[in-house]
């Protein structure tokens, strides 16, 4: 059974609309991230699941139980769901320990004491009890909030940039510690990001948001390779199109010579065109070419080049042996890859 459905879910502040007809689902012990441009209604989206707004229309389910749809409304303290927010939201004047049997009222002390520890434990914070949260490190603070999250054992975790306020340098050694802990305790999560690469590091699958829905939900790997549309395509990194006629299941022509992709090209229309982003493509030297090289930057290991293709712009890498003459046009090889073809 899913963890979270959301079925045709829309919402509007005043009038405008900022999610509309959005389909997603969460499997048991899944991590989903939500990923998309900024205002494109992913804390809405977070807001809705965890019931502090009520969409206008939709139904949204947790663990096969409806939350949310035409006069039902759960509220927030019954759907058994804990929240990680941005800035922690620990309570300054409540130690750690505190903090985290602070949704633990239900219990007897025993019980609580008993969890509070099992949660110390479980994020590496043991002795901290009695810190209080300006005390400690923002890695620190972030696992109190997991653990407080956590704590009262809920169905499904929603993190809301749990990862924005920390250091880069321990950054990604909290993403492997929280996911392993996510992982542990087999709960759901919904994480919403800005980065492609926290969500490469943290979630299972990536839900891509455009205009309001969900574009595409699925593995990193199947987003590079098979993106649904040009917005999934251009979301995950730049490129530029080239038009393209298939030429088999396995390749493509352009007017840079024949492309081979390393997955099946889909059976649909002849023409078209393929996205190329900079890892795929090899500048060469060619008087005749029809690529204008704008800038040329070194950057350490590799030369970068700012190119012009008809009236789209590029940044190519190139390695530092192969040193191009910015005066003269170039042309571009691209490599054999999974080849995104869109007709
Ligand atoms: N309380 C509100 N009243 C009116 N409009 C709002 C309100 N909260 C958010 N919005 C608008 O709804 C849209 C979606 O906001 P939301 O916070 O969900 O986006 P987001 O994808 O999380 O953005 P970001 O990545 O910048 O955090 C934005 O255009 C925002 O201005």
């Amino acid at each position: 059974m899913s963890s979270l459905v959301l079925e045709k879910v829309s919402y509007q502040y005043q009038q405008q609309a900022v999610i509309s007809q959005l389909d997603l689902s969460v499997e048991h012990n899944e991590i989903v991230c939500l990923l998309g441009a900024s205002g494109c209604g992913k804390t809405t989206t977070l807001k809705a699941i965890a019931g502090l707004i009520k969409p206008q229309q939709g139904r949204i389910s947790i663990h096969g139980q409806c939350m949310s749809h035409k006069q039902l409304f759960v509220s927030p303290q019954h759907r058994n769901i804990g929240m990680m927010f941005q800035d922690y939201a620990l309570f300054p004047h409540l130690n750690v320990a505190q903090n985290i049997a602070f949704g633990l009222s239900k219990l007897n002390k025993s019980e609580r004491n008993r969890r509070v520890a099992q949660m110390m434990e479980l994020v590496r914070l043991e002795g901290l009890e009695k810190r209080y949260p300006h005390e400690l490190s923002g890695g620190q603070q972030q696992r109190v909030a997991i653990a407080r999250a956590l704590a009262y054992r809920p169905n499904l975790l929603l993190l809301d940039e749990p990862f924005s306020n920390i250091d880069t340098q321990v950054r990604f050694q909290l993403i492997n510690d929280i996911r392993s802990i996510i992982k542990d305790q087999k709960v759901s999560a919904i994480f919403v990001s800005h980065s492609k690469d926290e969500a490469f590091a943290f979630a299972d699958k990536l839900a891509i948001m455009h205009e309001g829905r969900i574009a595409q939900l699925d593995s990193a790997k199947n987003l590079f390779q098979k993106p649904k549309t040009k917005a999934v395509a251009e979301f995950l990194g730049r490129g530029i199109y080239l038009d393209a006629t298939r030429y088999n299941g396995q390749s493509v022509t352009t007017k840079f010579g024949e492309v081979s992709s390393s997955i099946s090209l889909p059976e649909s229309e002849q023409h078209g065109q393929i996205y190329v982003r900079p890892q795929h493509i090899e500048l060469v030297n060619a008087p005749q070419g029809q690529v204008e090289i704008l800038q040329q930057r070194f950057i350490g290991t590799e030369y970068v080049y700012h190119i012009k293709v008809a009236d789209q712009q590029l940044e190519v890498p190139a390695p530092a042996e192969q040193l191009l003459d910015t005066n003269q046009p170039v042309s571009l090889k691209i490599k054999a890859h999974a080849v995104n073809f869109f007709s």
